[in-house]
């Protein structure tokens, strides 16, 4: 795979003026100001690679938006590299900004008070979109994206679920090589999330486009990347896979087996049987009722089928439920053990 973005040690610090209280302190700060200094980013190093769908996390004011902001040429960073298709996107802006589609959940880059379809006109001029090719892309968003019945509307008689769906689409008019998602599900409903996860989706898969994605959302993670990287305090703390993280986080497998109601086995002689998994040198049975059972293993030196073979020897198995940690805690956990 070829890699498309490059960060070495981008470092980026905000300066804040300080504010004075009294009207005296104000004056005086005028002619002598006082500074503050955010460190935002601390050396960050990130490579993605060509039709990667990345999740970039981190809690809040972490550096996600500043990240994002300096990949889409927006900010200048105080130091390091940063490579983007080849390009330095605060450098090259007018040739970069063609490549890149941009959205920020927080905010709009379409026009307030006209009709969706003039700000995608005025971005068709923008990007100088040939009009056979804008049609075109047109109608497959508004199919894809159900905006049919949105495009003649102000965008501000549009619910947060519909603007999100054609801001989406506005950054996709150009057909860009990159897609900046900076929060794209905040706010919205279940119904819009969903919509909005399975076109990403779709839209990557299809056309082959390479998505950051920031979210506080882990279910949009867990629906639509394979790689996380996670960020705290300005700096990386964590690029992986999210299988990698459950192995790292939750090394012991745990499964609920359920006994079959008509059972042969007579209530005593199960609990005879689990109390001897004490002894398993495999399997922990960690409680069992007249109904159930749980057990934990370590994937890496057991397997499920070997449970089931040793368990159904003596008891009856109706049913087994594979317990996996939701992606929600192994994230807490990440976040614990760096105590971001
Ligand atoms: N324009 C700015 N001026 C001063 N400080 C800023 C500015 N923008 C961001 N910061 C500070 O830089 C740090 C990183 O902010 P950033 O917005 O990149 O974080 P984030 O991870 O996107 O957070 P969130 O999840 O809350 O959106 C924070 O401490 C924030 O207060």
């Amino acid at each position: 795979m070829q890699e498309i973005i490059r960060l070495e040690s981008i470092s980026k610090t905000y300066r804040i003026a300080e504010r004075k209280e009294t009207m005296s302190a104000a004056l005086q700060a005028l002619f002598k100001r006082k500074y503050t200094y955010v460190e935002a980013l601390k050396e960050v190093s990130i490579s993605m690679y060509e039709g990667e769908i990345v999740g970039y996390i981190g809690p809040n004011g972490a550096g996600k938006s500043t990240t994002i902001k300096i990949m889409s040429g927006i900010l200048v960073p105080d130091q390091g590299v940063c490579q983007v298709l080849g390009m330095t996107p605060w450098q090259d802006r007018v040739q970069y900004v063609q490549h890149i589609g941009v959205v920020f959940g927080q905010r709009s880059q379409l026009w307030w008070d006209v009709p969706v379809l003039d700000s995608f006109e005025l971005l068709r001029h923008i990007y100088k979109i040939p009009s056979q090719e804008y049609r075109h892309t047109l109608t497959m968003l508004s199919e894809k994206l159900e905006l049919t019945s949105l495009l003649q509307r102000p965008v501000r008689q549009l619910s947060l679920g519909q603007r999100m769906r054609c801001e989406i689409a506005a950054s996709l008019l150009h057909h860009p090589k990159i897609l900046f998602l900076d929060e794209p599900t905040i706010g919205l409903d279940a119904e819009s999330k969903l919509a909005v996860r399975s076109f990403i989706k779709q839209i990557n898969q299809e056309t082959g486009v390479t998505v950051l994605l920031t979210t506080h959302d882990m279910s949009d993670i867990e629906a639509l990347t394979s790689r996380i990287i996670m960020i705290g305090s300005g700096q990386k703390l964590y690029d992986g896979s999210l299988t990698q993280l459950r192995h790292q986080y939750d090394s012991l497998s745990q499964v609920t087996v359920k006994f079959a109601p008509t059972s042969s086995n007579s209530a005593l002689e199960r609990e005879l049987f689990l109390s001897t998994f004490h002894q398993h040198d495999k399997f922990t049975c960690v409680s069992w009722t007249n109904t159930e059972a749980v057990f934990r293993f370590d994937p890496a030196a057991a397997t499920l089928t070997e449970l089931v073979t040793d368990l159904s020897v003596h008891v009856d198995v109706a049913n087994i439920a594979v317990h996996t940690t939701p992606v929600e805690e192994l994230i807490l956990k990440l976040y614990k053990e760096y105590k971001v």
